[in-house]
């Protein structure tokens, strides 16, 4: 397919169905600070992710559901203040939206008021629909989640590839129209068979954003610190490595503290 490519000034929703529509792949990374928000926005990403893997990433816990709704906007606030072009769209916190749908308003709407980001994302398909819908209804933009969602690992146990089998397909094709139709922007879905992913994207005309779902989706999204090689022992076979920046920056740090003890650091020109 030949891609017109759009010089977007700022990235919105409509534009990434604009994208969608024009055959041109839609590329998100996560970020969770000011510094790399803004790098990740002058290289030209179209959606930045502040995902609840800060809570991995960023805090060292083992999974996603400890991360506050507190610490979700501190890190939604910072990459906000590191953006120009990009589309910020932030992870309601597990806990933050599951018990009722005035809560996930109220998680929603804190997360626009006090960090400034374009859109929020939810994990679950039609178990959380009363709460999309509300989110919605205030004017918030939304993006569903579906396959693996991290927030439920303790139902499932793993990370393994999900909706392999039929009824679990059948589940998230559904839940996929459900979400479009009652007005999501877009949907990520994650560590899925790569044909049914193609199928779901094929199947609706919002955008479909994967994580090890394969390359017949709209878009792929990565985390900033696995793509970089920062979270060097985290290897799945959906991750591309573009750089091995824990080798890397663990060197200069050597580097570093073995110029202070040798008395080289710092040299006659470093100092006044
Ligand atoms: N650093 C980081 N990257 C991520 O992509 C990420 C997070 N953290 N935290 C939240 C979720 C969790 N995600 C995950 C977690 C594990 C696998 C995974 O595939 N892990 C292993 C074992 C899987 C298995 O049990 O089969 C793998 O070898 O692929 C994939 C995505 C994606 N998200
Ligand atoms: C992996 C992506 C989709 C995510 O939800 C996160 O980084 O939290
Ligand atoms: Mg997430």
């Amino acid at each position: 397919m030949s891609v017109a490519k759009k010089e977007y000034k700022r990235v919105t929703v409509k534009s990434l169905v604009d994208m969608k529509q024009h055959g041109e792949k839609i590329s998100m990374l996560t970020a969770y600070d000011y510094s790399m928000a803004k790098m990740v926005d002058a290289a030209g990403v179209d959606v930045i992710l502040v995902g609840d893997s800060a809570s991995n990433v960023m805090a060292g816990h083992e999974t996603t559901l400890p991360i506050t709704l507190d610490q979700m906007i501190y890190h939604a606030s910072s990459v906000i203040r590191g953006i120009d072009r990009a589309l910020v769209v932030v992870d309601l916190p597990f806990g933050s939206y599951q018990s009722d749908p005035k809560e996930a308003l109220r998680s929603a709407i804190r997360i626009m008021k006090e960090s400034g980001a374009h859109a929020v994302k939810l994990e679950g398909g039609r178990e959380i629909k009363e709460s999309i819908k509300r989110i919605l209804n205030a004017g918030i933009p939304v993006m569903g989640h579906l396959g693996l969602t991290p927030q439920s690992i303790y139902k499932f146990g793993t990370y393994t590839v999900r909706a392999k089998e039929g009824e679990e397909a059948e589940k998230l094709k559904e839940d996929a129209k459900y979400l479009e139709k009652i007005g999501c922007f877009a949907i990520v879905l994650e560590k899925i068979p790569a044909k049914l992913a193609k199928e779901v994207a094929e199947s609706i005309s919002i955008p479909v954003i994967g994580i090890g779902a394969g390359n017949g989706v709209d878009g792929q999204v990565l985390v900033i610190h696995d793509m970089l090689g920062i979270t060097h022992e985290f290897s799945p076979r959906f991750l591309r490595r573009y750089l091995n920046l824990y080798e890397e920056i663990t060197g200069a740090v050597s580097q570093y503290v073995s110029d202070v003890k040798s008395a080289d650091f710092p040299s006659d020109d470093e100092q006044y």
